[in-house]
C-alpha cells in the first residue's frame, strides 16, 4: 500500500511570488505550484494532500500561537496520514523544528521540516528536491521523529540551526551528525537515528506565549542597560556566553543583575556563542558568578532549542526546581547529557 504525507504550507520563500514589497507568500495559489512539478505524480511518490495554513506567513512572523497550529494541524490528522512534510520559512525553521520536537510527546512518525531558499517559480529553485526528498523520506518511515530536510542533508530538528544565509546548503548540526545524507541514495545514519521515546498516543502540549528572552553577552557590554528588562516578569532568560559559558564581570557589573534575576526567580540559561561544543559552567572564574546564582546549564543545546525548551517546560506548568532540572536532562535528543 502506498503511504500518505500531508504537506503542511505554512509560507516561507518555497511558496512566495515577487511583489510590490518583495517575495511574500500569496494565499490560494501553492497548489498550482506543486501541479507544475511532474515529479509529484510519479508512481514511485507517495500519496500526499496539501493542507494550506491560514495566514501564510514569512518564518520572521511565526510565533508561539503559530507553532501551536501546525502542532494541532499535525494532530488532527495524525491518524489518517504516516507522515508529514511541514513547508516553512528557512529564517525561524530551527525554531519551530526545536518547538515541535518538545510539543509532538510520544510521536512516532516522521515530520520533515523543509523549504527553499529560492522560490519554486524560480528557475534555479531549490525547493523541488527539498520537497520531493522529504516526500520520500517521510515516506520510508526511518526517522519517526521531528527532522529537518535541506540541501542534501537530514538534520535531528532541534539540533539544526540556520547558518547561511544565501547557500543552498543553509542548515547545519554543530553538535550531532546528519540523521540522513541525499546523494545518490538516501543513507541513513542508523546510530544517529534516536530510538523512538514513546510511552502511549500522541500529545500535543500546547505552548504558551511565556515572557523569556535571549541576551548575548559582547565585549564591553554595559549591563547596567540591561537592568530595566530583568525584572519580575521575565520568567526565563537564554545568556548567549563566550566559550564555555564565560561572562565578562569587569567593574562587578553583571553578578548583581545575575542575583536580581535569581531572586525574581527567572530560569538563566547558559548556551555558548560558539555552535560547536558544549557549556561547563564554573571551568573558568569568569563562569563563577553564574554558578553561584543558579544558573542552568544549556550544555550543547542551541539557542533555538534552549528557547523552545524553556517555553515548553514553563507551558507544562512546572516548577522552578523541576524546570532547572528538565532544562539540562535530554528530552528528545537535543543535548548530549553530561558525563
Ligand atoms: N528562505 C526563506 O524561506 C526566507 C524567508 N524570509 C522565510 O523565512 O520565510
Amino acid at each position: 500500500m502506498k503511504k500518505r504525507i500531508c504537506i503542511l504550507y505554512t509560507g516561507g520563500t518555497i511558496g512566495m511570488m515577487p511583489g510590490e514589497q518583495g517575495y511574500a507568500p500569496k494565499p490560494g495559489c501553492f497548489a498550482g505550484g506543486l501541479a507544475a512539478i511532474p515529479e509529484l505524480t510519479s508512481p514511485d511518490m507517495p500519496d500526499w494532500e496539501l493542507v494550506e495554513m491560514d495566514p501564510l506567513l514569512d518564518s520572521s512572523n511565526i510565533t508561539v500561537h503559530e507553532w501551536c497550529a501546525i502542532g494541532q494541524a499535525i494532530a488532527d490528522r495524525y491518524h489518517q496520514f504516516d507522515g508529514f512534510v511541514v513547508l516553512h520559512g528557512t529564517d525561524t525553521m530551527a525554531y519551530t523544528a526545536s518547538a515541535l520536537s518538545f510539543m509532538l510527546e510520544n510521536l512516532d512518525k516522521p515530520v520533515v521540516l523543509t523549504g527553499s531558499q529560492i522560490p519554486l517559480c524560480q528557475l534555479r529553485s531549490d525547493g523541488r528536491d527539498n520537497l520531493i526528498t522529504s516526500l520520500l523520506i517521510a515516506a520510508e518511515g526511518v526517522v519517526n521523529e521531528v527532522s529537518l530536510y535541506f540541501g542534501g542533508q537530514l538534520l535531528r530538528g532541534n539540533r539544526a540551526v540556520k547558518s547561511s544565509a544565501d547557500g543552498l546548503q543553509a542548515f547545519s548540526s554543530p553538535n550531532y551528525p546528519p540523521l540522513a545524507t541525499a546523494g545518490v541514495d538516501i543513507r541513513y545514519n542508523k546510530s544517529a537515528i534516536g530510538a523512538p521515546r514513546v510511552n502511549g498516543p500522541l500529545q500535543l502540549a500546547k505552548l504558551e506565549n511565556v515572557p523569556i528572552g535571549v541576551l548575548k553577552v559582547f565585549p564591553g557590554i554595559q549591563f547596567e542597560l540591561f537592568d530595566s528588562i530583568l525584572t519580575e516578569k521575565l520568567q526565563g532568560i537564554v545568556l548567549e556566553t563566550f566559550g564555555a559559558g564565560n561572562i565578562p564581570d569587569y567593574d562587578g557589573a553583571l553578578l548583581p543583575l545575575i542575583q536580581k534575576a535569581f531572586a525574581h526567580g527567572t530560569i538563566l540559561t547558559v548556551c555558548s556563542q560558539c555552535p560547536q561544543g558544549a557549556v561547563h559552567i564554573g571551568t573558568y572564574a569568569t563562569s563563577s558568578g553564574l554558578k553561584a546564582a543558579g544558573a542552568v546549564s544549556g550544555l550543547d543545546m542551541t539557542t533555538e532549542a534552549a528557547v523552545a525548551k524553556l517555553y515548553y517546560l514553563f507551558s507544562k506548568g512546572y516548577d522552578r526546581d523541576t524546570i532547572k532540572h528538565w532544562m539540562e536532562q535530554d528530552l528528545r535528543g537535543e543535548l548530549t547529557s553530561a558525563r
